[in-house]
């Protein structure tokens, strides 16, 4: 018998809507998608900005724990064409970096379109135009919009999603197992001893957080990692490596930059924390792996607070086996495993993008791609790689928006006075 009541794929409920942009479709309001914005406020170009959440700068408000504060000093965080306020510390708080944005968004008036998740982007070679599907689940049943433009701005970020590894045995666990990006403090892990998977700056912060809430974390170092001091002799190591960039080649930074972590900090290695083969910034550069730029940590490590234990080999009930045989009892593990990419899941397109989901061209190269997509964001330099990218993206839509928006007044005026000619 034939089905009488087919299935419906989940899209059919939706009521469905179709948009004609008269300018760029950004993708995200974080730093990136904002400061894109505001340079093409600045020229006068219209845009919309699509953001999965509910709010701007979505991976600060919700994504980090309290007491993160920016580690590069202010000048290099900020973005174009509108300060810090002056009161602001070297190293502002995470709190007072979101107030800097939302006064940012609301000094270039950006109103981006909160809980409109893009769900596909393809260029349409025939047309020349991008066709960007989202979803908008603002309101009381969620929307299908589909929104055409000749310009698209994937500025979704390094870290849209969390890495979370699979482990054997983590089933069988039984206790707490959070990412870093839900960790919010170390009060609620008072006494208890925690794992902390992963040493980048996350893990190190983290685990020091929970030191000083009176855990006791051990942190897994499977590989190697690079602990730079955050300054060296009152003086920003970040900022005194660009100023070394002037001069000297990457290489001899980076000898110079382990001279003066191994004066400050000692011997790292001394403590589990093997350094990688090529340096901090060739490594920063190449592979995208940052450097710990250390704000105690290292201390608590030295005095033993914070544990350094090797690779994990599987879990058990309330317990972690590591790859050199000991087992260590734990309540709880916070995974500081990382972030990734998110655009191979939704932008079709793979020329541009790697599998990995960032451009392939290195910086500065990689903010422009083909048909009228740019990226912003992708740099492995922060927030001032995002803002020089914003620069430059909004400069180069603003041309050609311009320029296309003359000729189609142009065309229109001919039609105009073809047509009073038939007169
Ligand atoms: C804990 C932490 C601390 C950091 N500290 C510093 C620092 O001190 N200095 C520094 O220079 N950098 C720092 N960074 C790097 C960080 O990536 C940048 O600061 C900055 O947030 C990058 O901005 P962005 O706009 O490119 O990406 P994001 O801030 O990640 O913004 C991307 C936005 O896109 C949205 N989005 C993603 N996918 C979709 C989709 N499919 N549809 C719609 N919207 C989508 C997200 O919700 C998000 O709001 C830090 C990163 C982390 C994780
Ligand atoms: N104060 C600040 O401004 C802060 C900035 N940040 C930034 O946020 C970004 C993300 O940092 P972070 O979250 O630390 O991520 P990272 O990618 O820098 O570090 C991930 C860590 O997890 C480890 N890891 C991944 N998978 C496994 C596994 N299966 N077993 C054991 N270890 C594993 C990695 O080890 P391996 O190297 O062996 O792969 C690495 O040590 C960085 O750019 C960082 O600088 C983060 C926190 C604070
Ligand atoms: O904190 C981050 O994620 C950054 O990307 C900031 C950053 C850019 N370039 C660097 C080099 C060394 C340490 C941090 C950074």
């Amino acid at each position: 018998m034939p089905n009488m009541f087919p299935t419906l794929a989940s899209e059919d409920f939706l009521s469905s809507r179709c948009i004609w942009v008269n300018g760029p479709v950004i993708v995200g309001a974080g730093p990136s998608g904002l400061a894109v914005g505001a340079g093409l406020k600045n020229q006068g170009v219209p845009f919309i900005i699509l953001e999965r959440a509910n709010c701007i700068a979505s991976l600060w408000q919700n994504r980090t724990y309290d007491r993160l504060k920016l580690h590069l000093p202010k000048q290099f965080c900020q973005l174009p064409n509108f300060p810090f306020p002056e009161d602001f510390p070297e190293y502002p708080t995470k709190y007072q970096f979101i107030s800097y944005l939302e006064s940012y968004a609301k000094h270039f008036d950006i109103n981006p379109h909160f809980n409109e998740t893009v769900q596909s982007a393809n260029y349409d070679e025939t047309f020349g135009l991008w066709r960007v599907k989202t979803i908008a689940t603002g309101g009381p049943n969620p929307i299908g919009v589909e929104y055409i433009c000749r310009w698209l701005v994937v500025a979704t970020g390094e870290n849209a999603e969390k890495v979370v590894p699979e482990f054997e045995g983590l089933q069988d666990f039984g206790g707490h197992v959070t990412h870093a990006c839900d960790y919010k403090s170390g009060q609620s892990y008072s006494g208890e001893r925690v794992l902390v998977v992963g040493c980048g700056n996350s893990g190190m912060e983290v685990s020091l957080d929970l030191c000083n809430h009176n855990a006791n974390p051990s942190m897994v170092v499977r590989s190697s990692v690079h602990v730079l001091p955050r300054e060296v002799l009152g003086k920003s190591t970040f900022e005194l490596a660009v100023s070394m960039m002037k001069w000297l080649p990457l290489w001899l930074v980076d000898k110079i930059l382990l001279i003066l972590a191994h004066l400050i900090l000692g011997n790292t290695e001394k403590y589990g924390l093997k350094k990688p083969c090529v340096g901090p910034l060739e490594l920063k550069n190449t592979a995208g792996k940052t450097p710990v730029l250390d704000i105690g940590a290292f201390q608590k490590i030295r005095s033993g607070e914070i544990k350094i234990v090797p690779g994990i080999k599987k879990f058990s009930r309330g317990r972690v086996e590591l790859v050199n045989g000991e087992t260590l009892e734990i309540e709880s593990v916070i995974l500081a495993t990382g972030y990734r990419s998110n655009v191979p899941s939704w932008l079709k397109e793979n020329e541009f993008f790697s599998s990995e989901g960032v451009p392939k061209n290195p910086f500065p190269n990689g903010w422009k791609g083909k048909g009228g997509l740019y990226a912003v964001g992708f740099t492995r330099r922060g927030l001032s790689g995002a803002s020089l990218d914003a620069i430059s993206v909004a400069h180069d839509i603003a041309k050609s928006w311009k320029e296309e928006t003359k000729q189609k007044k142009k065309s229109m005026a001919a039609r105009h006075r073809r047509c009073i000619s038939h007169f």
